[in-house]
């Protein structure tokens, strides 16, 4: 699903409204339409105080019908009016007559007027600020913000959280309303995603209005949200005349003395995820315990027993994964860089491998090209340097995967993959997964998917995907907190037949 910015959606907007020759009213009487159904849907005429705070743009105009179809239906309803302009819209203006007609006066709130009463058992209804703002609140706004925040009361936000701008981080965090729940109007909004924005809207959801839908596939977008629907045409089908040699050999560097579960992991992973054949190259110290826990894998060890302190692989690998639990000994710094010189092979680059290239930067231009790096938020600050928001942060990374043609996953609770200019934010995976080893597995799935011939990005993707989707079916067994990454391994051939099943209602008329 593609994630529009809020110019974007401005244009998806006018071409609505031009296409379906309708007025800008009808369109926003639609979309709030769609918050009543919403809301009624779950009160069903329950008589709590509902307080709406609407601002005198747009999407005060949205909060003002919900409230003229409220109180239709006999709920009890407070209109506030935050008044921080002069510059009413149109919509806006008709609905308030609208309302007026109804015989719903609205209390008009102004820089010099009092914070009004809210208590917890309230409902509010924030409709101040849509995707308009463009500025930081006056304080008196902000203050009513804050004040709303301090209520606790359950606050349902109209489109975005009131305060929080969709194309940058905030002014004044303290000035962003905290929502209980985001009803969005049909696109998804990239605030909603990063670590920085996404807590003001925790809980949302997207209320379908009917736009354009051949405007929407034909924008491109810098963002695009990662679901079922995308990843299953990435699936790359298994032919029945094919044979172990059909699906790769990847190879997985790393270990240390203390640290070869981490590659015991990638292996697992990387066998589960359908790679024909895996060796792993580690230290001497790994070598039986890894012939012992992953049978099914080849070992190969260098010189010393504690360290890789070098890297000769007999046969060309078809995908590599390098540096889980690898350390960052000079000698291994050294096998490293000769190892990137000298290798073709698609790459996947995780934990200590990410940290040796940035503390040696000169390193960074013998990456070969194509190659996934799997950095989490610090390991990523050291290889492009710090940022001041996820935007910025964003921004920075992208320019970093651009300069060396590099795919980027920025790991998280949202994992952003970044390649080509764009980005692609996944879906699956909880907080259970941020548990030791959890960044290993998916280091080993990523490179075994290209060890299958998945092209470096859709390998990204796509593992990132699974991951997450094993990890939810591993958490829907064991919780989050008995969540370990092994369990994730486990689940990833249960992750796959997810990604295949059927919806229910076509389980029922088509059993078969
Ligand atoms: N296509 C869709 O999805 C549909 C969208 N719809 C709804 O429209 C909403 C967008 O409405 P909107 O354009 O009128 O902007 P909104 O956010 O109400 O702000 C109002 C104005 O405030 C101003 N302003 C900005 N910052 C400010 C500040 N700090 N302090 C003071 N003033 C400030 C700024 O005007 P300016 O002063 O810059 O000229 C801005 O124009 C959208 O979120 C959704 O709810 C639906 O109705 C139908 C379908
Ligand atoms: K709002």
């Amino acid at each position: 699903m593609k994630i529009f910015s809020s110019h974007q959606i401005y244009q998806a907007d006018k071409s609505t409204i031009q296409k379906e020759q309708i007025t800008s009213d009808a369109l926003m009487e639609r979309a709030a339409t769609q918050l009543f159904e919403w809301m009624h849907a779950r009160l069903r005429g329950t008589q709590v105080n509902i307080k709406l705070f609407c601002g005198i743009g747009n999407n005060g105009g949205d909060g003002l019908v919900l409230a003229r179809k409220l109180h239709e239906h006999g709920y009890s309803i407070h209109v506030f009016v935050v008044n921080y302009s002069d510059k009413r819209s149109e919509d806006f203006l008709l609905n308030l007559e609208r309302l007026k007609d109804g015989k719903v006066w609205p209390d008009f709130i102004n820089n010099d007027s009092g914070l009004p009463n809210i208590s917890e058992s309230d409902i509010v209804v924030d409709a101040i600020f849509g995707i308009g703002l463009n500025r930081v609140p006056d304080d008196w706004v902000g203050n009513l913000i804050a004040h709303i925040n301090a209520s606790n009361a359950f606050t349902l936000s109209v489109d975005v959280p009131s305060g929080l701008p969709v194309d940058r981080s905030p002014w004044e965090p303290s000035y962003v309303i905290r929502s209980s729940y985001v009803l969005s109007f049909q696109l998804p909004k990239l605030i909603f995603f990063l670590p920085e924005t996404g807590a003001y809207a925790n809980q949302w959801e997207l209320l379908d209005i009917g736009l354009d839908a051949e405007f929407i596939a034909k924008t491109e977008t810098d963002f695009e949200l990662i679901g079922r629907p995308e990843i299953l045409p990435k699936y790359r089908p298994r032919s029945k005349f094919s044979h172990k040699g059909t699906y790769g050999h990847a190879v997985i560097i790393g270990g240390s003395y203390g640290k070869i579960g981490a590659v015991q992991l990638a292996c697992n992973a990387c066998l589960s995820v359908g790679c024909g054949l895996v060796t792993a190259v580690v230290p001497k110290c790994g070598y039986h315990s890894l012939q012992t826990a992953v049978p099914e894998a080849m070992v190969l060890t260098g010189s010393r027993d504690k360290i890789i302190s070098r890297i000769e692989i007999p046969f060309s690998p078809t995908a590599v994964g390098i540096g889980v639990g690898m350390g960052k000994d000079e000698d291994t710094v050294q096998a490293l860089a000769v190892y990137l010189k000298g290798s073709g092979a698609p790459m996947v680059i995780d934990a200590d491998a990410l940290n040796i290239l940035s503390e040696n930067r000169d390193l960074l231009k013998d990456i070969p090209e194509m190659s996934i790096l799997t950095p989490h938020p610090k390991e990523l600050e050291r290889l492009i340097g710090p940022w001041t928001s996820d935007f910025e942060m964003l921004d920075k990374a992208k320019s970093f995967a651009d300069r060396y043609n590099l795919v980027v996953v920025i790991k998280g609770a949202h994992t952003i993959t970044l390649y080509n200019g764009k980005g692609y934010v996944n879906t699956t995976g909880n907080p259970g997964m941020a548990t030791a080893g959890s960044g290993d597995v998916l280091t080993g799935m990523v490179a075994g998917l290209l060890a299958q011939g998945y092209p470096p990005a859709e390998a990204a993707i796509f593992g990132v995907y699974l991951h997450g989707l094993a990890g939810d079916i591993g958490a829907s067994k064991n919780g989050y907190e008995a969540l370990k990454a092994s369990i994730i391994v486990d689940n990833i051939g249960s992750a796959y037949s997810e990604l295949f099943r059927k919806p229910e209602a076509e389980q029922k008329e088509n059993p078969r």
